[in-house]
């Protein structure tokens, strides 16, 4: 009994005194093997941090031209509008992504090309990309800290020029996503996906104009007069195999995420389905026919970018429906990657408009996909057998 308990009072000592080296010695074989396999199993983990970290990076950047009186807008070839926030925040977001993973590729919707020509221009981007830095420096450093020239700046924007494809690691940006609706005050998003062998695989979205509340009700100006103030600035994640969250929108060190998930709906007919705002991104006459076949009686919520993959991604909306207005439109995929990761942990599927798999793995574009139709996955089939009947009705 004596020398059990004089074992029991050494047991006792190393508990409370662990600066023992005894106790040191064993806490290094009991403890360490168990947190490193925590850390194992965690894949991804790392390109998840620092994806975060560089939209929400970006994110200062596109909120300080919002905010300011010019834009610098452009258009470009296919008369779609570009800023000085989209070219900032894609250079920042090259730049944090080949500071972490020097080897990836990416597929960035602008380049450099404009800024080339252009001197007064590229000298307003470098002026946004040098002011916007996280006011945590751990952060900083872990995207690589500021841009260090402006040749450095032009060098990582052309550095989204990969071809994309099926095989290895290949990450999808869109630095301002719905830029028409950043021009007028309405929702956009700052958009990265890491695929990896043709799967998105990471996905981030910041929303500098959403609500912070998952559980904030969507309702019709959300699309429409979306200032970022209170309350206002989410960022959205996913990992493939690890579910689905949001967290606010930082200026520093990441904030505490949370759980999302798709609503439970047991009826089809009480769904709120979202669509663009713009009319020539998608047919809103296909759409209303569709949530009519469907029972659905509320209006759509029209809002910009991919906030409409994280509205139903966290309950808020129920449909993301995306039929298109002519077959040979190819959707991009830095417009999708994020989005669907993020859609399909929170308990969602998406597919083409006639339910075929989007396949991110042939180049820029989803070429082999017609329209985009997103919804919870016990629901999808029904949606897709509506969306295929209105869609054959006009062959
Ligand atoms: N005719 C078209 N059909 C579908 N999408 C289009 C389109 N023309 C432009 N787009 C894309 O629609 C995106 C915005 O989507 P949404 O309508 O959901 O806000 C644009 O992204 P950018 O704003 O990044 O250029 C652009 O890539
Ligand atoms: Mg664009
Ligand atoms: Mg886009
Ligand atoms: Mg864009």
């Amino acid at each position: 009994f004596v020398s059990r308990s004089a074992a029991r009072l050494s047991q006792l000592k190393q508990h409370f005194y662990p600066s023992s080296p005894a106790i040191l010695h064993r806490r290094s074989i009991s403890f360490t093997p168990a947190a490193n396999r925590s850390i194992a199993t965690m894949a991804y983990d790392k390109e998840l941090e620092v994806a975060l970290l560089a939209v929400q990076r970006a994110t200062l950047l596109t909120k300080s031209v919002f905010s300011s009186h010019s834009k610098g807008t452009l258009t470009k070839s296919d008369a779609s509008p570009v800023t000085i926030g989209d070219f900032g925040a894609q250079a920042l977001i090259i730049s944090s992504i080949k500071h972490a993973f020097p080897e990836d590729e990416v597929v960035g919707e602008e380049d450099a090309d404009d800024l080339r020509k252009d001197a007064s221009l590229r000298e307003l981007v470098w002026g946004l990309v040098q002011s916007a830095k996280l006011e945590d420096s751990a952060a900083e450093d872990k995207i690589g800290g500021p841009i260090p020239s402006t040749d450095a700046m032009l060098d990582a924007l052309d550095q989204g020029n990969s071809a994309g494809g099926r095989k290895g690691r290949i990450w999808a940006l869109d630095p301002i996503d719905g830029t028409k609706g950043f021009l007028r005050g309405g929702q956009y998003a700052v958009c990265l996906a890491l695929m990896v062998d043709g799967v998105p695989t990471v996905g981030v979205l910041g929303c500098p104009n959403l609500p912070i509340d998952d559980k904030a009700p969507l309702d019709a100006s959300i699309g429409a007069d979306a200032d970022s103030g209170e309350g206002k600035g989410v960022l959205f994640s996913a990992v493939k195999g690890q579910g689905a969250t949001s967290r606010p929108l930082g200026k520093g060190a990441l904030q505490p995420s949370n759980p999302i998930s798709m609503k439970s709906i047991s009826n089809i007919s009480e769904a709120t389905f979202c669509e663009s705002v713009e009319s020539g991104h998608s047919n809103h006459g296909d759409q209303a026919a569709i949530a009519s076949k469907l029972g659905i009686t509320k209006p759509s919520v029209r809002m910009d970018s991919q906030a409409k993959y994280a509205s139903i991604a966290r309950g808020a909306g129920d449909l993301y429906l995306r039929l298109p207005f002519a077959k040979k439109y190819e959707e991009k995929i830095w417009d999708h990657a994020a989005g669907v990761v993020i859609v399909q942990e929170a308990g969602g599927e998406v597919t083409d408009a006639w339910g075929k798999p989007l396949d991110f793995g042939i180049g820029r574009t989803l070429k082999e996909n017609n329209g985009v139709v997103g919804a919870p996955k016990a629901l999808l089939p029904q949606v897709l057998e509506v969306v295929k009947e209105v869609l054959s009705a006009k062959e």
